[in-house]
């Protein structure tokens, strides 16, 4: 039988409710607290500490202070420290996915592919510690010798958002870690349980006091996010999250010309072209639109269809869609889970009435499920979305998918970039050079042919225009908490 609820931790150390500084387990200055609550039941699942800019001082004091040892850590020093890590948080698969299905809603399946996903950076990091290498540089002039080597920042401030608690903390911490920066961590506040697990097994893994410090808060999150950004100490930003609190931070951030990473909010097109197949073209689009309940930053929000299989695909689609269990994470066989946030199913409402008010016609669900208690919502489709509608301009953040009828492949491409942000694409096609074309001209980070995922450690992932810059994993990731120090050498004498 699948677990149900914290009771059936098999670790029961790795369930903590305390904020995490300088190695200690503490409760927020001002002694106050929040409640952490169960998306698909509402009921309370812990009480952990309200920090605020003071708590967040004395994390970055201490990451700052453990920063003057582990700088001098050697990268081989590092990398087994991630290793151990990885192989930690793979050991307790399943404890992990169970507080994350738990705080964040996604099914079990979901929760453990985010556990693997997360290690699998802590691997990828641990690998590319030993792989930042400076270089020998070819001098004009003579008499010089010029070389280059990488320093870690210093400090780095890691803020992850709900919808990928651990694996977002993973993809900047493991890199910050692995580069030799030390790092204070803000897990939302809707999901602060599964990061603090993490602190736990990284401890054992053997990173020393202060390089890892975890500071929880919900209401205070505008205090904490700017103590972070701008206190001096901290050297780096990493943050993913809303494109609209991205540039409170980018702002915040100015005044002490901090090194950033945005990776902020998408409004990935999911091309298909006549030329694709149905059934691959189906199955990306459910991947693309229904993972984590339709809560990833480059979930298709666009569905754009050629019109000479637009009815085909959308009958197909329905089909899939409705043999599709929703219910709570933890329960067999569901496919969606309920929503995150409790805002979430109004923001999704909005867009469907929206849609309807300009000419959308809803073919499947549209309505909130009230009576399975969460923050649940019927998957549904909408046929005949149009440059008008809201879902155009903004994610919908929910299982909401909206088809786009197109004529040519230049049309396609006009609709897909008539838009502020550019994280992911996604295109269905048999056509080689058609899918070389299209992902030419996309005014995005990274695009997807022929599937419906752009998760992998070793692939950059990030965006352009206001879904932010910086990459975080692939080669590029630990570069950004890294700078490069150039050495002149006199040679003539
Ligand atoms: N890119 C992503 O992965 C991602 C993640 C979360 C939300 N979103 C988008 O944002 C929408 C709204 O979600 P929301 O209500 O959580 O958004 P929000 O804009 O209120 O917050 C987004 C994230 O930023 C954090 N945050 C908020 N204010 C902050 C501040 N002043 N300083 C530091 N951190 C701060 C929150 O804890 C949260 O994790 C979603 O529907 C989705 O479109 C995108
Ligand atoms: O939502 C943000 C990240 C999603 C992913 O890495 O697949």
């Amino acid at each position: 039988m699948s677990p149900t609820s914290l009771s059936d931790l098999k670790r029961k150390d790795l369930f903590q409710t305390k904020g995490y500084i300088n190695a200690e387990w503490v409760s927020a200055k001002s002694g106050k607290t929040f409640d952490v609550l169960d998306p698909a039941t509402l009921k309370h699942l812990a009480t952990v500490p309200e920090m605020g800019a003071a708590d967040t001082a004395l994390a970055v004091e201490a990451a700052h202070e453990a920063f003057k040892e582990y700088k001098k850590t050697t990268a081989r020093q590092r990398a087994r420290m991630l290793r151990k890590w990885n192989d930690l948080v793979l050991e307790n698969i399943d404890d992990l996915a169970l507080i994350l299905t738990l705080e964040n809603g996604k099914t079990l399946t979901e929760a453990k592919g985010e556990v693997t996903y997360a290690a699998s950076f802590l691997e990828w990091f641990a690998g590319e510690a030993e792989r930042t290498h400076g270089e020998v540089v070819p001098v004009a002039n003579p008499n010089q010798r010029i070389l280059t080597f990488k320093q870690p920042v210093g400090v780095a401030a890691c803020l992850a958002p709900w919808n990928f608690p651990i694996a977002m903390i993973t993809r900047k911490a493991g890199a910050a870690l692995g580069a030799g920066c030390t790092t204070v961590w803000k897990p939302a506040g809707e999901t602060p349980l599964s990061c603090l697990a993490q602190a736990v097994l990284a401890e054992e893994a053997g990173f020393p006091k202060g390089a890892i410090n975890i500071v929880t808060t919900l209401d205070l999150v505008s205090e904490v996010g700017k103590e972070l950004c701008t206190n001096k100490l901290v050297k780096k930003v990493s943050f993913t999250g809303s494109t609209r609190v991205g540039k409170i931070l980018a702002e915040q951030c100015a005044g002490s010309v901090k090194k950033l990473t945005m990776e902020l909010g998408g409004n990935s097109p999911l091309i298909v072209f006549d030329d694709a197949k149905i059934d691959t073209a189906v199955e990306a689009c459910i991947l693309a639109k229904l993972r984590n309940s339709g809560q990833t930053c480059v979930t298709a929000n666009r569905i754009l269809v050629q019109s000479k299989i637009y009815e085909e695909f959308a009958d197909a689609l329905t089909k899939k869609i409705k043999e599709l269990k929703v219910g709570k994470g933890t329960e067999e066989g569901v496919f969606i889970g309920p929503l995150t946030h409790e805002r979430a199913v109004d923001k999704a409402m909005t867009h469907i009435n929206d849609a309807k008010k300009h000419g959308g016609q809803v073919i499947l669900g549209g309505a909130p499920l009230e009576k399975m208690g969460g923050y649940f919502l019927q998957p549904t489709i909408i046929k005949n979305m149009n440059s008008q509608m809201l879902t155009t301009r903004e994610e919908i953040f929910a299982p909401v998918v909206g088809l786009y009828k197109f004529e040519t492949e230049e049309e396609a491409i006009d609709m897909a970039n008539d838009c502020d942000v550019g994280l992911g694409a996604f295109i269905m096609t048999e056509s080689i050079p058609r899918s070389w074309r299209v992902t030419e001209a996309l005014e995005v980070g990274m695009v997807g042919v022929n599937l419906g995922l752009l998760s992998a450690c070793e692939s950059p992932f990030g965006g352009v225009k206001e879904s932010g810059y910086g990459r975080e994993g692939g080669r590029q990731g630990i570069q950004e908490y890294m700078a490069v120090k150039s050495m002149l050498i006199n040679v003539a004498n």
